[in-house]
């Protein structure tokens, strides 16, 4: 279980995290969702230890991560690193040296997913291409077994089969050998039928943090004639809307009572509820807190 009371993060004069609290079981595939600066990396990085919060505490598993050698193996986060001392190392040489770092590493698991991405493990990262660097990043996500991995960002550069195969693998293997993933994504609407539970944060706070279907159930979307639709959605709050000829759908904030529902029904207007990304745009466009 990971703990975050009140935890705040500045860069100098810059407030990346504000306060932010925050409780994450030991099996889910947290989705991190965030517009750009709005401090995912930054909660990722301290979750991780390379950075101490300015204030507020971080337990993992009871313990501070910064004092524990217990905890740090335990962890490992994959990102969308650059940096020049890894892209100098062949892929198989950056394989080999995670692994003897990772206590549950699975060889066997690391190699099949070498073949299935057809990594060519001689080459130096720096000659992969993004896509492929991308890939070897994962691996060793996947391969390591960590109980705590963190993906922030981490199949930049992969084309669309190759994030599905992703995909589709990190979903069969938690499914085997359930954890905690924090997975960090601008791509909502391609990632989030993976995600077990949601948190959006929004300059450098949490404004919501629930299940899939708990978080898409608080919008609503009412198709119907456009007259009636009209005159059942005005004065609500509207997240965005188009006509379809005669007909019209407008996507609502919130849920609506049960009284609202079967007045409308009994006007012909028919309900569903909006994807996450439509939902994720709207509460970040705003601002505003989850009720
Ligand atoms: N090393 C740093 N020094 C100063 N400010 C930083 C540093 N790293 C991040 N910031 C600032 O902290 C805030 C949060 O940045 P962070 O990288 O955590 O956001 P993010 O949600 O990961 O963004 P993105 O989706 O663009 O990657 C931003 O205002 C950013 O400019």
């Amino acid at each position: 279980m990971i703990n975050l009371e009140n935890v705040s993060l500045k860069y100098g004069n810059t407030v990346a995290l504000n306060n932010v609290s925050l409780k994450l079981p030991d099996q889910a595939i947290c989705g991190l969702l965030g517009r750009n600066g709005a401090g995912k990396t930054s909660l990722l990085s301290l979750l991780c230890a390379f950075r101490r919060p300015t204030s507020g505490t971080i337990t993992i598993s009871g313990e501070n991560p910064y004092e524990s050698r217990n905890i740090m193996p335990q962890i490992a986060l994959i990102d969308d690193d650059q940096s020049e001392i890894e892209n100098a190392f062949q892929a198989k040489e950056l394989i080999k040296i995670t692994a003897a770092l990772r206590p549950n590493w699975d060889a066997a698991y690391a190699e099949k997913l070498i073949k299935l991405f057809e990594i060519p493990v001689k080459k130096k990262m720096r000659d992969l291409s993004h896509g492929m660097r991308s890939a070897v990043r994962v691996i060793i996500g996947l391969a390591g077994q960590t109980p705590i991995t963190l993906y922030d960002e981490a199949y930049l550069g992969m084309d669309a089969a190759m994030r599905k195969l992703f995909i589709s693998e990190l979903l069969s293997d938690y499914t085997q050998r359930p954890k905690l993933i924090l997975f960090s994504t601008h791509f909502v609407n391609e990632m989030e039928g993976l995600f077990s539970e949601t948190i959006i944060i929004n300059k450098g706070q949490v404004i919501a943090h629930d299940d899939y279907d708990n978080l898409r159930s608080k919008g609503t979307v009412v198709t119907g004639f456009s007259e009636v639709v009209n005159s059942f959605t005005n004065g609500r709050e509207i997240l965005s809307q188009r006509v379809l000829g005669r007909q019209k759908e407008v996507v609502l904030f919130g849920e609506l009572s049960e009284n609202d529902r079967l007045a409308a029904e009994k006007k012909g207007l028919e309900f569903s509820h909006p994807s996450l990304q439509d939902l994720f745009i709207y509460m970040t466009e705003r601002g505003g807190k989850e009720e």
